[in-house]
């Protein structure tokens, strides 16, 4: 039990270690900026003590009727010190901002890169609101970790230490005194509000990011909750996890408050030591009654130093925490990142796949096995199979987002055979490109949302692409025309329409071979067959691979391949597949009678009946 509590431990402190080396990474650019952020914050604090400690020594003096023109440096220096506490406050709060600004920064931009990466091969356990918690959320606590943790500890130590030799040069045991009592506010309250607090501060960070989830999940499925009348108990978790969050935040409150207390007696029992040792120092003549005054003011002010300490403590280790989650953010696997850096082979390109095998991460079995491909220039192939045959695997892993287990997938042009693997992530992204069958829509423009798949397409460009889909007409009827707002996910379009202006997208980028995913998925039959003809029309010339389950229409391809269970089992040009029994006559045939039941369709039931009559 003890064996493995010390193990446990020991992977914890390995853990804060390296989510340590991991922000000592990212603020070490602005490590310069942080120490000027901290000499000022000193100095700050300092005259924040010496307008104290002199004007305590002005008041006592004043007292003894000196005369004026003994009293005009204290009346100076409280001025300056006076003035120099705002400015130097103010310079403080500029630079170290501008320093957890710019580590803020720096962490987004490589969270969001290793994201870009992770994310086509999915995120994992992770929710999407809880990403977004980590990205808004820990991201910030990082900026508090540095401006109020670290800082503030290498202010007080610094000031305090400025405090201590102040007063022990007046009289030894005063040092002594403060010291102890900083100690005590500065360690033992900022560790009562530690052990207070600390399961609730545990527990906070994930609370949060969980009920971000449940929001997030929420707004996305509102319509279905309503249809189905489980709106009201999916709001009832929301309340409850909101209410188990609001019940975190008041334990963490006792916290702040426990150490307030605590702060607020160290500052009375120094005051009073002060006086301990200061009264019989006075009685000996070791010490006037003006610089007494100033021993026992001087510590209200040098507690200023320990104030933010229990907040310091706690924002750090709320930061570290962040940074941990931040760190499994772009620890997940990357199978979109390439190592490669070598361009693409020149020509027209074929697509050769052999013997491909991958497997989803974390899955027990391969989703795609011993899988051979070839799309040479210009040739269309369709991939077909039931729902979880593998057709999306497939365009996954030609997308390089997937690592392949054992085979290959090779780019061949006129000059040479390069791996998709070792090809430079532009290259690959410019080469290959995927409309997924759940492409996003922005809530944007046509236009914009077009310019995504190529920035700088002219305007005959972009009208072209939305003329291979079908929608340029469309475009042409509505006011604003290219200018037409989409809304947000596509809101504003009908299915079809949001189909096409994908597939416009795919066409624009003008990949050397595309990758449509369902383009049809989501759509009414009569719909889907018009798109998927002029889907055809499009495409014709045009290195295509097509997954989809519908059939109709496919007799335009050059080869058919079906997949079941991950693995080829019948591939062939589509008129002679249609005639040989197999697997592809049969989803043709179960297809042709669930058009045949939903409609009349005398063709086809002709088409049927003709492939059913016996050989
Ligand atoms: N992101 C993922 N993570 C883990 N496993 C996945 C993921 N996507 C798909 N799979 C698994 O891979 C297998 C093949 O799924 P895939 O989505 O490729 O099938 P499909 O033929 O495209 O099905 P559909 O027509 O329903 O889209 C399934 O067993 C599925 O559970």
């Amino acid at each position: 039990m003890s064996g493995a509590t010390a193990t446990g431990r020991g992977a914890h402190v390995g853990r804060r270690a390296e989510a340590l080396r991991w922000l000592a990474g990212a603020a070490r650019p602005e490590l310069l900026r942080l120490l000027l952020a901290a000499l000022l914050g000193s100095l700050a604090l300092g005259a924040s003590v010496g307008l104290v400690a002199t004007a305590a020594w002005l008041i006592s003096r004043a007292t003894e009727q000196p005369p004026v023109v003994a009293l005009t440096v204290a009346v100076v220096a409280v001025r300056t010190f006076g003035i120099g506490r705002g400015v130097l406050r103010y310079c403080e709060r500029l630079v170290s901002h501008d320093a957890a600004f710019r580590v803020m920064a720096r962490t987004r931009v490589r969270v969001y890169i290793d994201l870009e990466r992770a994310a086509p091969a999915g995120l994992g356990r992770l929710r999407s609101g809880d990403v977004l918690a980590r990205l808004v959320g820990d991201v910030e606590a990082v900026q508090n970790l540095l401006v109020r943790g670290l800082l503030p500890i290498g202010v007080a130590i610094l000031t305090g230490a400025g405090c201590v030799i102040f007063l022990a040069a007046l009289l030894p045991a005063a040092g002594g005194v403060l010291l102890a009592g900083l100690l005590l506010g500065g360690v033992g309250a900022p560790a009562a509000a530690l052990i207070t607090a600390r399961r609730a501060d545990r527990e906070l960070a994930p609370a949060r990011g969980a009920l971000s989830g449940s929001v997030v999940e929420f707004l996305h499925g509102a319509a279905d909750l309503t249809a189905h009348r489980a709106a009201q108990r999916w709001l009832d978790r929301l309340d409850d996890e909101d209410r188990h969050l609001t019940r975190l935040a008041q334990r963490g409150a006792a916290g702040a408050g426990v150490a307030a207390a605590c702060t607020v007696a160290a500052t009375g029992l120094t005051v009073v030591g002060e006086l301990l040792v200061g009264v019989p120092a006075l009685a000996s003549g070791q010490l006037s009654g003006v610089t007494l005054a100033v021993l026992a003011l001087t510590p209200l002010a040098a507690f200023e130093v320990t104030a933010p300490l229990p907040l310091a403590a706690s924002e750090l280790l709320r930061g570290m925490r962040a940074v941990d989650r931040l760190r499994a953010l772009t620890e997940l696997p990357h199978p979109a990142a390439s190592d490669g850096v070598r361009p693409a082979p020149l020509g027209a390109l074929t697509l050769d796949v052999r013997g491909l095998t991958v497997r989803w991460p974390g899955a027990d079995a391969p989703a795609l096995t011993d899988i051979d491909l070839c799309l040479r220039p210009g040739r269309r192939v369709a991939i077909v199979g039931e729902s979880g045959a593998g057709k999306s695997t497939l365009v996954t892993a030609l997308q390089g987002f997937l690592p392949t287990e054992s085979g290959s997938i090779q780019l061949i042009g006129t000059d040479e055979a390069v791996d998709l693997a070792d090809l430079e992530d532009g290259a690959r992204r410019r080469v290959v490109a995927a409309c997924a069958q759940d492409a996003h829509l922005f809530d944007s423009t046509i236009r914009s949302n077009l310019l995504i798949a190529r920035p700088d397409a002219t305007q005959d460009q972009v009208a072209g692409a939305l003329d291979r889909a079908r929608m340029w007409r469309w475009v042409g009827r509505q006011p604003r025309r290219l200018d037409t707002s989409v809304g947000e996910r596509g809101v504003r379009l009908s299915g079809g329409e949001r189909q096409r202006l994908m597939l416009a997208r795919a066409l624009l980028a003008d990949p050397a071979v595309l990758l449509l995913d369902e383009p049809t998925a989501h759509l009414d039959d009569a719909t889907a067959s018009t798109l998927m003809r002029d889907l055809l029309v499009a495409t014709q010339g045009r290195t295509t691979l097509l997954v989809t389950h519908r059939l109709a229409g496919l007799s335009l391809v050059d080869e058919i391949v079906v997949l079941s269970g991950g693995q080829v089992v019948q591939r062939g040009v589509p008129a002679e597949l249609i005639q040989t029994d197999g697997p592809y006559r049969r989803m043709w045939l179960r297809s042709a009678a669930k058009e045949i039941s939903s409609q009349d369709a005398p063709t086809m039931e002709i088409s049927a009946a003709r492939l059913n009559r016996p050989r």
